[in-house]
C-alpha cells in the first residue's frame, strides 16, 4: 500500500509581508521548500509527492528542483486562492491509497513524527500532529470581550503533516466543495462527515514559517539540529 504527500505551496504569504514567496525565503542557504521537500524524499516509506503552486511559479520550480534531483516529486500542480482549494488540486493528482498533507512551510518535521503518524493513519484513516497548548486560550467576540476560557487539558494545537486515507480524505474534501466557509486544516473536513480523528503526537519543532519572527526562529531551530546530530 503505497504513500503520496501533497505539499500545499500556493499561498500568497501575507503576514511574512515578503516580495519573495515565503517557501523560497533560504533557510541555512536553501529555500524553505527545499528542505521541506527533502524530508520526504528521504523518507523510505513515502512514494510520491504531489507539489501545488502558483500557476507563474510552477516552471520555475520545476528548473529549481532539477538541480536537486527529487525523484519522487511526480507532479506540480496549479493551486487555488484558498488552501483547502490548493489541496483539493493536489488530491486529484496523488493516486496513493495513504496520503499526507504537508505545509510547505514546515520545513522540520521528524522522520520519527512521520513513522508515527504513518503507522496510526493506517490504523485508524484519519490522523493528525499536535502538541498541548502552553497558554491558555481564551474564546472571545466581535466586540474583544472574553467569553469563556476553555480547559487547557483538552486543547491541542494542530500541525501538519495530517494523514488519511485516499478514499476518505476525497470524499471529505469533495463534500466540503457544498460548504462556503473555508476550513483550516484538512481534517476539520474529516469532523463535518463525522468520521473521527485520532491525534498523534506531534513536536513543538514542527513550526509553520508564517511570519517574520518565525524564520529567525526557524534559523535558531536549524542551528540547534546541526550541532544535536
Ligand atoms: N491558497 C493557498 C494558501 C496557502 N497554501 C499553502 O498552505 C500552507 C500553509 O499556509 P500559510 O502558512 O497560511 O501560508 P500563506 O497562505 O501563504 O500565508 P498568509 O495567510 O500569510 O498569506 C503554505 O505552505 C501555503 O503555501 C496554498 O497552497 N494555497
Ligand atoms: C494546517 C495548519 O498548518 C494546521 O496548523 C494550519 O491550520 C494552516 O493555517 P493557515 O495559517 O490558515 O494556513
Amino acid at each position: 500500500m503505497s504513500v503520496g504527500v501533497v505539499i500545499p505551496a500556493a499561498g500568497q504569504g501575507k503576514r511574512m509581508g515578503s516580495k519573495v514567496s515565503k517557501q523560497f525565503l533560504l533557510l541555512d542557504g536553501q529555500p524553505i521548500l527545499v528542505h521541506t521537500l527533502r524530508l520526504f524524499e528521504t523518507h523510505p516509506q513515502v512514494d510520491e509527492i504531489i507539489l501545488v503552486m502558483k500557476k507563474e511559479e510552477i516552471r520555475g520550480t520545476e528548473e529549481m528542483l532539477r538541480s536537486y534531483g527529487f525523484a519522487k516529486v511526480k507532479a506540480i500542480v496549479e493551486g487555488g486562492k484558498e488552501r483547502q482549494e490548493s489541496v483539493h488540486m493536489g488530491l486529484q493528482h496523488c493516486q496513493s491509497d495513504w496520503i499526507l498533507i504537508h505545509d510547505a512551510v514546515r520545513p522540520f518535521v521528524t522522520h520519527e513524527a512521520l513513522d508515527r503518524l504513518i503507522r496510526e493513519v493506517k490504523v485508524t484513516k484519519a490522523a493528525i500532529l499536535a502538541v498541548p497548548v502552553k497558554d491558555t486560550i481564551k474564546q472571545i467576540n466581535s466586540e474583544g470581550w472574553v467569553t469563556s476560557t476553555p480547559a487547557r487539558s483538552e486543547l491541542i494545537s494542530v500541525q501538519t503533516p495530517q494523514g488519511f486515507s485516499r478514499d476518505l480524505i476525497v470524499q471529505a474534501h469533495e463534500k466540503a466543495l457544498e460548504d462556503p466557509n473555508w476550513a483550516t486544516d484538512d481534517s476539520m473536513l474529516i469532523e463535518q462527515i463525522g468520521f473521527p480523528v485520532k491525534v498523534v503526537e506531534g513536536e513543538y519543532n514542527n513550526i509553520k514559517i508564517t511570519t517574520p519572527e518565525d524564520l529567525v526562529l526557524a534559523e535558531k531551530i536549524w542551528e540547534i539540529r546541526r550541532v544535536e546530530v
